[in-house]
């Protein structure tokens, strides 16, 4: 089930804060004010704005052994008392206490529970706070939330727990932010990710990177407030410059990452793309591991894209399969073709599939066909895969013609799918077959595979009983295209398949920026809102470096940089710069 609804939060969360002016100012947080303003302490908010007493289902919904029940406010202890005995006394902090939970309208016994309680300020959200373990019936649970409501309590807003957590200085957006990937997370490099945002890291990471700013930044305003001679100005100028040039490097670093890090949140897109009939649904399926899409002898049978989630390395990949790529008459197989040329285009990886039996050299299709297909435009920066599917049906041919035959056959399928030598194809030719061009050829193909499909499995390995060379054979035959980046594989035998999730698994990793076999510890930047932040600071901090002369408009610009790695965690103290600078100079002297 679901985490309770209150995670659309992180999501609302965000936008807030992107709707905020500049000079936000988190309830309960510091006042920030301008450099040589001077600061005023928030006024202490009105009594009749103090905050209601909100309860809600914390666990997910549905029938679970436990769930957990959270009550957050300042009437969170008298609405305990209202649901225990009258000679029961409230638990101590912090001590799971067995209790007899009652209705407040006299009706009887709720449930017998653990209860906790957390009074404020050492609690989640800063508030007084109780926790109610039930028996996880959906009943109790409704009998439980019926009360709560009875006793006048607020039933919570989605993300509203960890609203009042940020707002009280006990999380930075993003921890909030992680905290929502972590309740999310279905891979272990989401898990890993999350737990660094979740925990605090990032935000360490911004302040150490703004602590440095701002203490530059307290070295040019002294020289601007003390008036020192213009050499001096030159020397502190100068000391400052590499410090600002090495800090824009290390966030320009995280910056480089950040696909990555947006990547593992969202999963890898990897599309399979080639031909009618090449063994595309057939691959999807022996790589999710049950029947996802219908295979069937006849080309054409795949319209609609089929997505099935897996894990690869500990990364969450969609995997799509799509129709075959080809021209043709049908308004739905159009459809189905323009679909499967979008999902393509949108793919961090395209599995280039292409069948072996079918573009073997009297199948391939000749020099000029290639000029009259349509392109498949994909995207240069997606990285390509080819895919020679039913090799079980080149054995005959690797014996009569030897491994340059086979080699070739390999060559011309993946020609035939991706429509040139190269692995990454610019502009890719492709892989459409003209259907009523083809024609005898796809034909034969057709009727070849359907005839071979009604065949008892056996005979499906060819028409000729092959050699069957070993495969120690096989990978000699093959050495030359598996170097070029082509994989054989056959989806009826299982040939070459645990080879090619291998190599899948490692440009999966390449993607999301982990190589070798060390942990994924999870990137700095995981969302569009920290890349775009990041990236104002790093402008900034290039345009520092222009302004360094006119030390007035640099110190603006790195006060800019400061703002902008603010903005990410969600607190902007202009005002530290005030204690940076006492702290660097003896104003005595
Ligand atoms: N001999 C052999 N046949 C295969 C292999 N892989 C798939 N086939 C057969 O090839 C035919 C087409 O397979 P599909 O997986 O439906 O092919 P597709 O590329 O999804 O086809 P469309 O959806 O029509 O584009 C089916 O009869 C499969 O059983 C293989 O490795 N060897
Ligand atoms: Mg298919």
């Amino acid at each position: 089930p679901r985490p309770s609804a209150s995670w659309a939060a992180a999501a609302w969360f965000s936008s807030a804060w992107l709707a905020d002016s500049v000079n936000f100012v988190p309830a309960g947080q510091k006042l920030h004010v301008a450099s040589g303003g001077s600061a005023t302490p928030p006024p202490p908010p009105p009594l009749e704005q103090q905050r209601d007493t909100i309860f809600a289902l914390s666990s997910g919904a549905g029938r679970s052994a436990v769930a957990v029940v959270r009550i957050s406010g300042p009437g969170a202890d008298a609405a305990l008392r209202r649901l225990m005995l009258a000679n029961a006394a409230l638990p101590p902090p912090r001590a799971a206490a067995l209790t007899s939970l009652q209705a407040p309208d006299g009706t009887g016994m709720l449930d017998r529970a653990l209860v906790l309680r957390f009074p404020g300020p050492r609690s989640f959200t800063g508030e007084d706070c109780a926790e109610l373990h039930l028996h996880g019936s959906p009943a109790v649970v409704r009998a439980v939330l019926g009360a709560l409501g009875m006793l006048r309590l607020r039933p919570a807003e989605p993300g509203e727990f960890s609203r009042r957590a940020f707002d009280a200085g006990k999380l930075d957006l993003t921890q909030v932010e992680g905290l929502a990937d972590l309740l999310a997370a279905e891979t272990e490099s989401q898990r890993r990710q999350a737990l660094l945002h979740s925990t605090g890291a990032v935000r360490r990471q911004h302040e150490h990177w703004r602590q440095t700013l701002l203490t530059c930044l307290a070295r040019l305003e002294a020289v601007i407030d003390f008036g020192e001679d213009e050499e001096i100005a030159d020397d502190v100028a100068a000391g400052v410059l590499p410090l600002v040039q090495a800090l824009q490097q290390e966030v320009e670093g995280h910056l480089a990452a950040a696909a990555g890090g947006e990547l593992v949140r969202s999963g890898v897109r990897v599309v399979i793309v080639g031909p009618p009939n090449a063994g595309k649904s057939s691959l999807l399926n022996l790589l999710a591991g049950h029947e996802a899409a219908i295979v069937s002898p006849f080309a054409g049978t795949t319209r609609d894209p089929v997505t099935v989630q897996l894990e690869l390395g500990g990364v969450k990949v969609m995997l799509t399969d799509s129709a075959g790529l080809r021209r043709t008459q049908c308004p739905i197989e159009a459809e189905g073709v323009r679909r499967a040329v979008a999902a393509a285009q949108q793919a961090h990886l395209v599995l280039h599939v292409s069948d072996a039996a079918a573009s073997s050299a009297e199948e391939a299709p000749d020099e000029g066909a290639g000029e009259s297909m349509p392109e498949l435009p994909l995207s240069p920066h997606a990285v390509h895969m080819r895919v020679v599917n039913k090799a079980d049906l080149l054995g005959s041919r690797r014996t009569a013609a030897g491994p340059a035959a086979g080699a070739a056959a390999a060559a011309a399928a993946a020609a035939a799918s991706s429509g040139g030598g190269s692995l990454v194809p610019a502009g890719v030719q492709a892989a459409c077959v003209d259907e009523s061009r083809e024609g005898a050829a796809a034909g034969a193909a057709c009727s070849t595979t359907a005839a071979a499909a009604s065949a008892p499995p056996r005979m499906q390995q060819g028409a000729a009983p092959p050699a069957a060379p070993d495969s120690a054979d096989r990978q000699q035959n093959f050495a030359a295209p598996a170097a070029a980046g082509m994989h054989l594989v056959s989806c009826q035998t299982g040939e070459g398949i645990e080879q090619l999730v291998a190599a899948l698994k490692q440009q999966v990793l390449a993607l999301v920026g982990q190589s070798g076999d060390a942990g994924f510890s999870g990137a700095l930047v995981t969302r569009a809102r920290h890349r775009h932040h990041l990236g104002e600071a790093v402008a900034a901090m290039r345009r520092y470096k222009a302004a360094a002369g006119e030390i007035e408009l640099a110190c603006e610009e790195l006060r800019a940089a400061a703002r902008s790695l603010g903005r990410v965690v969600g607190a902007i103290d202009v005002e530290e710069v005030l204690s940076s600078l006492f702290e660097e100079f003896c104003i005595g002297k």
